[in-house]
């Protein structure tokens, strides 16, 4: 049941066509999507291993709608980070942030990391992504999925955005602002939106994304891309939120992009003191396209990005001394086939493999200092979950391989033990090729690594 005050506020705002329109599209069922991740390997690989009936998301390369009656979520090619189960408008705004290899990005509210993810796969492992969310709980997932999807420069980090960016000021090529919003564009699917939603709550909303953009703002150098958006269809936090930034900002301007089809120019009369400029946003609406309900803008702060030398408020990360992670060398020596780049640094006794370039980490509250490689043990070296998942199948060795139907995935996924042959050793479990985890063979048993808290009951 839809709130009286937001279809009132609706039908203000639609004409009576498009109201009723709007309105059908509610009994409608939706459709859900899925992302293929290219760090995990070419997309035409998958599509010919692919169990689901997929058919393509027009606003994202990587993004298919699948069927009603698929369950990508319950197959072990999804534990093995192969695909990210999004929303099909979900997956609009980052194509929009252009992401390249190499640079600096931050995703600002990242949990639980669907475009974050879909911006790691842009920079295709290199430069530095800065992957942050204020909830403690909610940045645990998101750490998670990092992992799952074998992102390896992402430092994911649990900060309010004004903590942020007394460490980061100017230092972003692009930033994406997927604002905490009042979830309208969620009605369709997420029952709890429409509980929460009031006509507070938008006000509030409006105002806490204007103390966000500012933040983002201080973030960004000159010349940086800075995307917008929310899944609402309330005006004061769609083009009122652009509006009020381009007052406070003139620094700013809105980019003309080119918008695929479906997708609709933001009203410049919805917002109070709404200039033409707002005719750059762009709205979906789930009567116009197969998504639900999003809004984006895409920013570009005036001046030239230069790509100079750039600390961070406290410089630039300092590696951990060899001698302190010999047991890993030893490991990398021989079981990887690619060395890494990056900064090895150590908590304790846990390995992480920073970003190149990456920022010195004072100040802040980490939760994946890019990636995990391990735990340092008296005199051996027990690899991580992450390092498995970001790796490809020969790039280790040696590789035990499961397939599709015959259980064993299943199996492992679950915590359980098998049989198996060949000397013993550390093992990288793949399923069809796809990293799942490690295993270690002793004497025949595969003994399961595949963390405690991730196992599954299938
Ligand atoms: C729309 S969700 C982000 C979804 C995410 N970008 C994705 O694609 O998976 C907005 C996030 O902002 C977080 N958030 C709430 N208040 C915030 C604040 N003051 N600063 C930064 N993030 C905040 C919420 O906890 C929520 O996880």
């Amino acid at each position: 049941m839809l709130p009286e005050a937001f279809t009132d506020r609706m039908q203000e705002m639609l004409s009576a066509e498009e109201y009723q329109a709007f309105l059908k599209s509610y009994g409608e069922p939706k459709k859900q999507a899925l992302r293929l991740n290219p760090l995990k390997g070419d997309s035409g690989r998958f599509l010919e291993l692919c169990p689901f009936s997929l058919t393509r998301v027009p606003w994202e390369e990587n993004g298919y709608y699948f069927d009603s009656e698929d369950r990508p979520g319950k197959h072990p090619f999804h534990e093995a980070g192969v695909y990210y189960i999004q929303e099909a408008s979900a997956m609009a705004p980052v194509p929009f942030l252009a992401a390249k290899p190499g640079e600096r990005i931050l995703d600002l509210c990242a949990a639980p990391g669907g475009k974050s993810t879909q911006i790691a796969a842009a920079m295709q492992g290199e430069g530095i992504l800065v992957c942050n969310e204020y909830n403690r709980k909610r940045a645990e997932i998101l750490a998670e999925n990092i992992e799952r999807m074998g992102v390896a420069n992402a430092i994911v980090v649990n900060h309010d955005s004004a903590q942020l960016s007394e460490l980061f000021p100017g230092y972003f090529d692009r930033i994406l602002v997927d604002a905490p919003c009042s979830g309208e564009g969620m009605f369709r699917k997420n029952e709890e939106a429409v509980t929460e939603w009031s006509p507070e709550n938008v006000e509030l909303c409006a105002e806490r994304q204007d103390e966000i953009l500012d933040q983002a703002a201080i973030m960004l150098h000159d010349g940086g891309r800075l995307v917008y958006s929310t899944c609402t269809f309330a005006p004061a936090e769609d083009e009122g939120s652009v509006q009020r930034f381009l007052d406070r900002h003139p620094e700013f301007s809105l980019l003309s992009v080119k918008v695929p089809e479906g997708m609709e120019p933001g009203r410049k009369e919805w917002a109070e003191g709404g200039s033409d400029e707002l005719s750059k946003t762009i709205r979906l609406w789930p009567h116009k396209l197969m998504g639900e309900g999003h809004f984006l803008a895409v920013l570009q702060k005036e001046g030239y990005n230069e790509k100079e030398e750039r600390p961070s408020r406290y410089g630039y990360a300092t590696p951990a001394r060899e001698k302190d992670y010999e047991a890993y060398l030893a490991f990398q020596k021989e079981h990887l086939r690619r060395n890494r780049e990056g900064i090895p640094v150590l908590f304790g006794d846990q390995l992480y493999l920073l970003p190149k370039g990456a920022p010195a980490l004072k100040g802040l509250r980490v939760l994946r200092a890019g990636l995990h490689l391990g735990t340092l043990k008296k005199n051996r070296f027990e690899p991580g979950h992450a390092l498995a998942l970001s790796l490809k199948k020969d790039e280790f060795e040696p590789v035990c391989n499961l397939t599709v139907g015959e259980g064993f995935a299943e199996k492992y996924l679950r915590g359980e033990t098998f049989e198996t042959k060949g000397a013993p050793s550390w093992n990288l479990i793949t399923i069809e090729g796809y990293s799942l985890g490690f295993g270690k063979n002793a004497n025949g048993i595969m003994k399961n690594h595949y963390p405690k808290g991730l196992r599954k009951n299938w």
